[in-house]
């Protein structure tokens, strides 16, 4: 069974308290939480004061997709608000080896996100280190967009990469996706499955949870 992240990126923020009953009372096993800083990413969502609230209310792993220039910068603070899992991008890291390092120094699980425009063969040398490698299915910075089919290629090719290296590396897919993809994407090799809009837009958030945990 996949691992099921829901993005509360696609959460009323209003209505926070909401979106994590829907977590914690679902059959989710991590929150996913896009941090964005309007520079990466052409977008600002939220960061260490919001994540710092949510913490007192969770029991579920906390997987911060950082969407920001120079992540190596705020590896602390992101374990201070309670990160289990902290995924910088390969495209806003010069020294990824160093960063993956410091990242497990502190007791986190590392993740390394790739845009849909980076091959995973550029991660032939450091996946052994990796925790976790999360293939854009979008372009970044913005929940509810179309999955970009070409996806189902790079989680083959980073599957058998995986195989040899890192046999339990989570292969995390994020960006459209739903009920429509997700048993097309565990059979690829994906075993975390991120969902936003598909899950905080749906009539019934908990049963659509339940559905792509058991496709
Ligand atoms: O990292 C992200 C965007 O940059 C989000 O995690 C992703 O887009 C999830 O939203 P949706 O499931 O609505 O596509
Ligand atoms: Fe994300």
């Amino acid at each position: 069974m996949p691992i099921i992240a829901p993005s509360l990126l696609a959460a009323d923020f209003a209505n926070l308290s909401n979106a994590i009953d829907i977590v914690e009372n679902s059959q989710a096993d991590w929150y996913h939480l896009d941090v964005m800083d309007g520079v990466f990413v052409p977008n600002i969502s939220f960061g260490l004061p919001v994540i710092s609230s949510l913490q007192k209310h969770k029991k579920k792993v906390f997987d911060v997709h950082l969407m920001i220039v120079q992540p190596e910068r705020y590896i602390k603070d992101f374990k201070n608000v309670g990160t289990d899992i902290l995924t910088v991008h390969y495209e806003a890291s010069t020294h990824l080896h160093r960063t993956i390092g410091a990242i497990k120094e502190e007791g986190m699980k590392a993740g390394v996100a790739l845009n849909p425009h980076t091959p995973v063969s550029l991660l032939k040398d450091t996946l052994a280190d990796i925790d976790l490698v999360c293939l854009m299915s979008v372009n970044p910075g913005f929940g509810g967009q179309k999955f970009i089919e070409h996806t189902y290629n790079k989680i083959s090719e980073l599957k058998r990469m995986a195989q040899e290296v890192n046999p339990n590396l989570f292969i995390e897919i994020d960006g459209g996706v739903g009920l429509g993809n997700a048993k097309q994407l565990v059979d690829a090799g994906a075993n975390v499955l991120v969902a936003g809009s598909s899950v905080f837009g749906a009539q019934d958030p908990i049963a659509t949870v339940a559905a792509l945990k058991n496709v």
